[in-house]
């Protein structure tokens, strides 16, 4: 009992909406591809990964979509430990989201190094002309700059899903002050 919740793990899936953050959770979480477009409400999914030997224990929660003048839900900062935050590479607008719900999250949390994993979805679009709107450096020089891992995956195709959350984990991981502990960092008293 206690080693199983020692390995708890909360993930939150931040980004613009129909970006592809559902049919990301759901190619990791049952192995299919939805086609068609259902906006969240919010969803959570939980899933035994394996990273490093050690099987962790993992909620991983499917938000609505934000837009810029979203207010960050305290039930997606309080209690999670890594964020998935997804752009599509179709589209510059959701790019430039990520940066917001970023420092939305900086600021909620109180503090400047959030795990977290940025992923440019949906790139088995970008092989029609002009479909690609962000290119792989853009997604990368924002990862350096929020402290974060990046990678591009195609939920359609099924490439890199499982990636994100592995990352994630690691992001996690290398935070953690002890492996010992399931407690994340926001959902601390600090006492002043
Ligand atoms: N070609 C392609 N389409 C995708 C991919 N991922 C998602 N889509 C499509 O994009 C649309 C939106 O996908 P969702 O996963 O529902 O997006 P979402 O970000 O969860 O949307 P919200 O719930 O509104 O926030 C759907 O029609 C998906 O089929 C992908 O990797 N490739």
């Amino acid at each position: 009992m206690a080693a199983n919740t020692l390995r708890k793990r909360k993930i939150a899936v931040l980004g613009s909406r129909s970006v592809g953050k559902s049919s990301l959770v759901v190619q990791f979480i049952e192995n299919h591809f939805v086609d068609a477009y259902y906006p969240t409400i919010e969803s959570t999914f939980s899933k035994g990964v394996a990273y490093r030997g050690v099987e962790y224990d993992c909620d991983i929660i499917d938000t609505a979509g934000q837009d810029e003048y979203s207010i960050l839900n305290s039930k997606h900062a309080i209690g999670i430990h890594g964020y998935v935050l997804v752009y599509s590479v179709t589209s510059r607008r959701s790019f430039d989201m990520i940066k917001i719900v970023y420092d939305k999250i900086v600021d909620f949390c109180g503090k400047n190094d959030i795990p977290c994993v940025i992923v440019g979805a949906k790139t088995d679009l970008q092989s029609s002309p002009d479909s690609r709107q962000v290119a792989p450096n853009e997604g990368e020089e924002l990862a350096k700059l929020t402290n974060a891992a990046w990678v591009e995956t195609s939920a359609k195709n099924n490439v890199n899903v499982g990636k994100v959350f592995e990352l994630c984990l690691a992001e996690i991981e290398k935070r953690s002050p002890s492996s010992k502990t399931d407690q994340p960092e926001a959902g601390r008293c600090l006492i002043m």
